[in-house]
């Protein structure tokens, strides 16, 4: 039936932008930036910040949930005698098996918020390679509409061997997360992006700035392995390029930041047509391997059950009821800064396995 004008309008869900970026590209900046761009808005559209970031000493704005409030990552550095990359990886994989909680209170928050800004841990490779990033990713993608923003430090990226290096970073990005994707090229303040616009439309340009770069013919008057490995490359990453949005921004001075929220704006238009789909095609794949994987351990139960029965029964009868569950930890819950007074509940690892009943994975 064709709808009405009495038919409410579909909810808008608000958009998830995920700052992802090298360590020091300026990602904390950026969300800074995005923040008061959206607080100094008409009418104000404060956004909901989750700050994924353990290690960071001090953020600039206000974050409604802090992985810092549930996992307090000095301790794991002592507890699971760890350095500091290895703390930030373990305190995201406990934050992790929270993350359920934390969509809940984004989905509660859903209706009163145009944006979800999600910053993430300084070393790059700790999100976007690690499985409770890809969780995080995966989770928050499959409830709201979600972009990348790949934030670049623009003049840290004027050699054109850096350039290809990070683009194909972010290629590989998208690659994985399959999801609508911002280039950042941050910093315009210092650098205009204007070249690597150019580098990215022009496959000639690129060309001609990686031969005047020296060290593209060896002794001999040969083509260096470096230029040919990146003559090749290069033209891989033109066709990743058709895939891309590319904005200038300054997160210093706010330049840019308008046309970045047009961006995104796009991105949400290319996630409901093309990347939602996808997801649920592959949500549906999943939920089917998942419920093999029952059917078959159920069957073997099952049988199991049947020579227990033969060899004279159950000794101890088993109650799916029963909460029996030693690993039940729901005491431990992530606050939203807005209901709850900070600080908040830190994960005990002094005490792990004892006052939370918990028993957290630790390295062998
Ligand atoms: N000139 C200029 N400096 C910037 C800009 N954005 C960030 N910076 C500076 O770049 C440095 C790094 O910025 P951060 O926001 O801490 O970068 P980050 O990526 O969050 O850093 P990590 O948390 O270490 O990964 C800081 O000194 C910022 O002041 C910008 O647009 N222009």
């Amino acid at each position: 039936m064709a709808s009405t004008s009495h038919d409410a309008a579909p909810q808008k869900k608000p958009v998830a932008i995920i700052t992802i970026g090298m360590a020091g590209s300026g990602k904390t900046t950026f969300v800074q930036r995005i923040n008061s761009y959206l607080h100094s808005k008409n009418p104000p559209s404060p956004p909901y910040i989750l700050n994924l970031d353990p290690a960071v000493a001090q953020v600039p704005f206000d974050s409604n949930i802090d992985i810092r409030d549930t996992v307090n990552y000095q301790e794991v550095m002592k507890q699971y005698n760890l350095g500091p990359n290895g703390a930030i990886l373990t305190a995201l994989n406990l934050f992790t098996t929270k993350f359920d909680q934390v969509l809940g209170l984004v989905e509660k928050r859903a209706e009163t918020v145009d944006y979800v800004i999600v910053d993430t841990p300084g070393q790059i490779e700790i999100f976007t390679w690690s499985a409770s990033g890809a969780i995080i990713t995966d989770a928050i993608a499959s409830s709201i509409p979600t972009v990348i923003a790949y934030v670049i430090d623009t003049p840290r990226t004027t050699a054109p061997a850096t350039f290809m290096s990070n683009m194909l970073y972010a290629c590989s990005i998208l690659y994985k997360t399959k999801l609508p994707f911002i280039l950042v090229f941050n910093k315009t303040d210092v650098q205009p992006h204007d070249f690597a616009i150019e580098w990215m439309k022009d496959f000639e340009a690129f060309q001609e700035a990686l031969a005047t770069n020296n060290g593209t013919m060896d002794g001999d008057g040969e083509s260096t392995y470096m230029h040919s490995l990146m003559h090749s490359m290069s033209m891989v990453l033109d066709e990743f390029y058709q895939n891309l949005t590319a904005v200038g921004v300054s997160s210093m001075t706010g330049d840019g930041v308008k046309e970045f929220f047009e961006a995104v704006e796009a991105s949400r238009a290319e996630y409901e047509k093309d990347y939602l789909p996808e997801l649920q095609r592959s949500r549906e794949m999943r939920e089917q391997a998942l419920q093999e994987i029952k059917d078959d351990s159920v069957n073997r139960l099952m049988k199991d059950l049947e020579l227990d029965k033969a060899k004279g029964g159950l000794r101890e009868r088993w109650d799916p009821n029963e909460d029996d569950d030693e690993d039940d930890d729901s005491d431990m819950n992530i606050i939203d800064r807005v209901d709850d007074a900070w600080p908040g509940q830190y994960i005990d690892l002094t005490n792990s396995g004892k006052s939370m009943g918990s028993n957290w994975p630790r390295p062998a």
